[in-house]
């Protein structure tokens, strides 16, 4: 669940200040966010997951008002309840695809379970590329592996910027059901931020920004 209330952010070296609106997700509810470049999607983003502070406002995931958190507090909150998808490959090149699951749940206080490592990989098709660096995989796989490292902890929120914006029609489709999927298999809210006009008919709830 998920409560954003005033949010409101200024660029200390910037004078425009974002007014985002209220939003306010039930367990299970998914958003996409759509809006022209430099609107403020990316920093909204930011802001949900705790790596910006906002000017004012709260937000408030299962009733944590995540910014009143301390540092230390905040970023457990983060490698504990929120998955990040980014555009770009943020899995660690000098590691397997196993390696890089196996520390996701490390980092998150989590077992590492061989099992549900590998369920996962099953389920998103990487179960081959398994022992294989990340400089191996193409960028449907990347993207995949990126989905995979954002859910394996079983997170509260998934969060994803552009998931889309460097894949084929077909990966675009694949890539929003799984992470549809995937939240709806453990209760997680699902926001993705776009500016890519093909994932909007595959989300009923859309926000412009
Ligand atoms: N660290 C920063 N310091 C100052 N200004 C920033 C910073 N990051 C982003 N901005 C500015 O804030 C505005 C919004 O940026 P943001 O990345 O949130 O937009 P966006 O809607 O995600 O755009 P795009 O679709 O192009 O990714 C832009 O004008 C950008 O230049």
């Amino acid at each position: 669940m998920i409560q954003i209330n005033n949010l409101t952010f200024q660029y200390p070296t910037k004078e425009h200040v974002f007014k985002f609106p209220n939003i306010h997700l039930k367990e299970q509810e998914n958003l996409l966010v759509l809006g022209k470049s430099g609107v403020g999607k990316t920093t909204l983003l930011h802001i949900l997951a705790g790596l910006l502070q906002p000017t004012q406002g709260t937000v408030k995931i299962d009733d944590v008002s995540i910014h009143s958190l301390s540092h230390q507090k905040l970023d457990a909150f983060r490698g504990q309840n929120i998955g990040l998808v980014f555009q770009s490959n943020h899995a660690v090149n000098s590691l397997t695809v196993l390696e890089n699951l196996q520390a996701r749940l490390f980092f998150s206080k989590q077992p590492v379970d061989p099992k549900k490592i590998d369920v996962l990989l099953e389920e998103l098709g990487l179960i081959q590329l398994k022992k294989h660096y990340i400089n191996e995989l193409s960028q449907g796989q990347l993207q995949r592996l990126a989905i995979a490292l954002s859910v394996i902890h079983n997170p509260k929120i998934i969060l994803a910027d552009e998931p889309t914006s460097s894949l084929d029609d077909d990966n675009c489709k694949v890539v929003i059901e799984l992470l549809k999927k995937k939240a709806e298999q453990t209760n997680a809210n699902l926001v993705v931020i776009t500016h890519d006009q093909r994932v909007k008919s595959l989300f009923s709830n859309t926000l412009t920004l």
